[in-house]
């Protein structure tokens, strides 16, 4: 593979895109970014870091994967893919997919598990003294996000790309935002990013992966559904909403 393929310059081309509308990165910024072992937080880390070589602006990443606990973790195989990157990964041990899924609880496992490992990205964040926590959301992740709020929540939201925590203490940034997840699978087989199989007896069967499926047949009958979508985001017509 070419070093930049067009791929990976498309990716670029909307990460920088990302990062400029929505103000997401200052010279100096020590940015957590939190990888799950998938492709995307692999892929918005190599972008951060690939990007980091050109540009003037200077900033410092700190990869951080928290380990949920369940038997068949992949902690290790991960710290050696960062390591090959040229990074140095922080595996915080904990237990909250064991017990998200045990009978002690009785709220909805992925919620549960996904409010807790935000707040130990937080916590290690802090005790790093980072402020910033990029995260590798993509483009289908933000309009599956508006479907499941609109049908679950009963409101009408998505995940920001940019979003302050705490009076502004800490910014979560989303530099993949605009990044379609179908591009991203293609740069991560490209640059042959392992695959860890995920031991969460969740993954796959969540309410998420059913607004995918169809939003995916929807995708399927009219290729600008996906655009406008997105798009219909940012233009928001309030007077034609209800009061
Ligand atoms: N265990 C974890 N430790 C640290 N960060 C995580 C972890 N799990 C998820 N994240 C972060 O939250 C983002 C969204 O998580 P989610 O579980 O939805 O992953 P995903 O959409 O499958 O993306 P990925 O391909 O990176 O796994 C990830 O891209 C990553 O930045």
């Amino acid at each position: 593979m070419p070093r930049y393929s067009y791929t990976y310059k498309t990716i670029n081309s909307l990460v920088g895109k990302a990062i400029h509308r929505y103000d997401m990165i200052q010279d100096g910024d020590r940015i957590a970014v939190g990888l799950s072992g998938g492709k995307d937080s692999l892929t918005l880390l190599w972008a951060l870091a690939e990007r980091r070589k050109r540009i003037r602006v200077h900033y410092d990443l700190f990869p951080i994967y928290i380990d949920p606990g369940f038997s068949g973790g992949f902690g290790g195989e991960l710290a050696e893919t960062c390591r090959q990157m040229g990074f140095l990964l922080t595996v915080d041990k904990t237990d909250h997919g064991l017990v998200a899924h045990s009978s002690a609880n009785r709220e909805n496992p992925c919620f549960l598990c996904s409010r807790w490992r935000r707040k130990r990205l937080f916590e290690i964040a802090d005790s790093m003294g980072i402020t910033k926590l990029a995260l590798g959301h993509n483009k289908d992740d933000v309009i599956e996000t508006l479907f499941l709020n609109i049908c679950y929540a009963g409101e009408i939201s998505t995940m920001v790309p940019r979003q302050a925590f705490f009076r502004g203490r800490f910014t979560v940034i989303r530099p993949l935002a605009m990044v379609d997840e179908q591009r991203i699978r293609r740069f991560a087989s490209e640059r042959q990013f392992p695959r860890f199989d995920n031991p969460c007896p969740s993954a796959g069967v969540t309410k998420r992966s059913e607004i995918k499926d169809m939003l995916e047949r929807l995708y399927r009958t009219n290729r600008k559904i996906k655009g406008n979508i997105y798009r219909s985001m940012s233009h928001v017509k309030m007077e034609y909403l209800l009061k």
